[in-house]
């Protein structure tokens, strides 16, 4: 990550999670150069082998907390504050040199569209064989071999042969699978999977989360999974994060938040994504623009419950309930 401020060591408000901690993320701040901020305080923790669901009202900050933890924010925003850290390890403030040792190898990354992070110009097999090089030194034939096994089991037939064509040779569903195999390549502890269904035909998107959620098992590697559809976050998540214009709202195991939410924010976006029958649901107003100034709840100005401490007193992130975390006053 770069950024030009000391990382501040703080741990996560998320403590006490069952599991050995993998990866915190604490008061992280994330800024553009005209000093805009665009994550203000994020939260989050990911356990060791766990699966963590990020939800959220576009714009709230998901794939900006992913890139700062990968540390590959966009140009001209950067790392303020904060805290990224993976097992004992600080990330905020390392060289790129030394990030880059990290991704791929203990955190990887899975976006939407798997075609744009391949080159298009170098066979599939060859970019996968590459990134098992690069971090484990074993051989062309070894890392060939290797490469050819997992797009195998990842469900690529005739692997070996498919190996050898160019990104734009294969499907929507199969380019996903190709970047899948990417980034498992090297057993990651952490794989981060950014709406990696989002634009694929309905069944298909139902074959590649089923290949992403063997691969984790399988590994026993923990996923974060940024996703718009409940649905699947509740099929593939054992926790969920609940974003709001930069902040965590809400966090908790699954079925908890998503069934007794804290927040009135989750139980909007619950009735929204997954409404009653006949019902349409939509939260009123919306998200504030980056930049809008901020004082109390910054879901007050949306929140039908909201008083005047809302208004004027930014809640604490607290647990609230065992395990579940969120930050509101009306609980
Ligand atoms: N390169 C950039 N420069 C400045 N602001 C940006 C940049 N990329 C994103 N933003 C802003 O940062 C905020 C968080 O964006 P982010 O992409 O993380 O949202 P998101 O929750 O992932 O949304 P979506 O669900 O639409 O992908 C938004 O207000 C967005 O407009």
């Amino acid at each position: 990550m770069t950024t030009e401020t000391t990382p501040r060591e703080r741990r996560t408000a998320l403590r006490g999670l069952p599991g050995e901690p993998l990866l915190e993320v604490a008061g992280l701040e994330v800024a553009t150069a005209a000093g805009v901020k665009l994550l203000h305080g994020m939260e989050l923790a990911v356990p060791a082998g766990a699966r963590v669901g990020i939800v959220g009202e576009s714009g709230s900050g998901k794939s900006m907390t992913a890139a700062a933890v990968l540390g590959l924010l966009p140009d001209g925003v950067r790392a303020t504050a904060g805290s990224v850290r993976l097992r004992d390890r600080e990330l905020s403030g390392l060289p790129e040199r030394e990030l880059r040792a990290i991704r791929g190898r203990e955190i990887s990354i899975v976006y939407q569209n798997a075609v744009t992070s391949l080159n298009p110009l170098m066979p599939v097999g060859e970019q996968i064989a590459r990134v098992c090089r690069t971090h484990t030194g074993v051989s062309k034939e070894a890392a060939r071999e290797r490469t050819v096994e997992l797009l195998d089991r990842l469900g690529i037939a005739d692997a070996r042969s498919r190996a050898n064509d160019y990104p734009h040779h294969f499907s929507g569903g199969m380019a996903q699978r190709v970047a899948i195999a990417m980034a498992l390549i090297c057993d990651p502890a952490l794989l981060i999977a950014d709406e990696p269904t989002t634009g694929l035909d309905a069944t298909i998107q139902a074959q590649v989360l089923d290949v992403i959620d063997g691969s984790v098992r399988e590994r026993e590697a923990a996923l974060l999974l940024i996703s718009h559809d409940l649905g699947v976050i509740r099929a593939m998540c054992d926790h969920v994060a609940v974003v709001y214009a930069g902040e965590l709202l809400e966090f908790g195991a699954t079925e908890e938040v998503l069934g007794n939410p804290l927040s009135p924010y989750t139980a909007g976006l619950v009735r929204c994504l997954e409404p009653a029958d006949g019902e349409i649901a939509y939260i009123p107003g919306r998200i504030p623009a980056p930049g809008t100034p901020r004082r109390g709840c910054v879901f007050a100005p949306r929140c039908e419950q909201a008083t005047d401490s809302c208004r004027t007193r930014q809640p604490e992130l607290s647990e609230l309930r065992p395990h579940h975390w969120a930050s509101c006053h009306h609980q």
